[in-house]
């Protein structure tokens, strides 16, 4: 048997024009673990009203935070991709969830070295039906479609590893460690509530008021709300942050339904009128620095906060192609490939 890894994230349009956002928009709004509700419902809604304002605006978005080389999504995975191949002997592939760089594509460019048996790595730290789980199903259809003979394992939410946990905080350590901060907020993609309740394998345990996330339970492996928590309690109790100078919150809310809560905009509002002058923001639910932070936080986040009274505001960057990062992505690639 050859082994070889796919690592998959969410992925981005081809280009920040209107035309390569709606494409890409158009077919990641239109998976049904994005947006879940009935297909005819959906499409009314994507086709109908997001798609006729939203690519505008996103396009926009995107024109901000663009690189020469392409999106910071892509072109960081890329260079983890590259770094994490020099030190494995075996292929490592990369493929995106939405846009061009399909995972069929991502498949085949290993089936075509040789391999056949398939680490899939989603990059994601917390389980979320919108991330992990519909890379893992749509991995299984491409499977049965056109790779029948292709074994393949899926790695899995890695939120609670300590090794993970380590190199998260000491990058949060080394970027923080010269700057003025008096507030550490860690704020996640949302997802709705719905999202929450539908992944609760029990059926029983999910309260959304968050009495359930603290409260153990088998639910926990699949409820995203409970990781994120996670992550910040044990990021914090390993960066000694005092009880009242942190918080958890949730970005990037979209449509009128309830999203999980609170919000990261309505948090930095409050806290910023509540007189905490110097903020630092850190925003585990991505691996790669994206739109999502380098748009909504270090920009719309950092206006916002100035505006009701702050003044240092420290984005904290993604993990992104860092030497410790991508030393623990091989060491688990090795583990599960020796
Ligand atoms: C409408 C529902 C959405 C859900 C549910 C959702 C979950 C979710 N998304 C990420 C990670 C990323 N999302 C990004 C962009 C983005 N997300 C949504 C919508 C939902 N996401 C939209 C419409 C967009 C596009 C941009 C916009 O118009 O605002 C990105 C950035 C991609 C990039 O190219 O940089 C990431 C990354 C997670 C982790 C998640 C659930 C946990
Ligand atoms: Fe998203
Ligand atoms: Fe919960």
């Amino acid at each position: 048997m050859k082994k070889g890894v796919l690592l998959v994230n969410l992925g981005s349009p081809d280009s920040p024009t209107p035309k390569d956002v709606k494409k890409y928009l158009g077919e990641f709004l239109m998976d049904e673990r994005v947006i879940d509700i009935p297909t005819i419902a959906r499409a009314a809604l994507v086709k109908g009203i997001i798609l006729k304002t939203r690519p505008k605006q996103s396009a926009a978005a995107y024109q901000k935070i663009w690189w020469d080389e392409g999106s910071p999504l892509i072109v960081i995975s890329e260079r983890v991709q590259a770094k994490m191949q020099e030190q494995l002997d075996i292929p490592v592939g990369l493929a995106m969830r939405y846009g061009s760089m399909t995972i069929k594509k991502g498949l085949q460019a290993l089936v075509d070295q040789g391999v056949d048996e398939v680490l899939l790595f989603p990059l994601y730290p917390q389980f979320a039906m919108a991330t992990t789980e519909t890379i893992t199903v749509l991995t299984e259809q491409l499977r049965q479609e056109h790779f029948p003979s292709l074994k393949i394992e899926s790695f899995p939410a890695f939120y609670n590893k300590p090794d993970y946990i380590d190199v998260l905080s000491n990058a949060i350590k080394s970027h923080v460690k010269d700057k003025n901060y008096d507030y550490m907020l860690f704020s996640y993609h949302g997802v709705p509530e719905r999202h929450i309740r539908k992944s609760d394998v029990t059926k029983s345990h999910c309260k959304i008021d968050g009495s359930c996330c603290a409260t153990p339970s088998k639910a926990h492996e699949f409820c995203y709300r409970h990781q994120c928590l996670e992550v910040t309690r044990l990021v914090a109790e390993k960066l000694g942050l005092k009880a009242g100078s942190f918080s958890t919150s949730f970005q990037s809310r979209l449509g009128f339904d309830p999203w999980l809560q609170p919000y990261t905009d309505r948090t930095i509002e409050r806290l910023g009128k509540q007189g905490i002058k110097n903020m630092a923001i850190v925003t585990p639910a991505f691996v790669s620095d994206c739109l999502e932070t380098l748009e909504e936080i270090a920009m719309e986040g950092q206006e916002l906060f100035h505006e009701v009274g702050g003044q240092d505001f420290t984005t904290i960057p993604c993990l992104n192609d860092d030497q410790e990062w991508v030393d623990l992505l091989v060491k688990w690639v090795n583990n599960w490939a020796n």
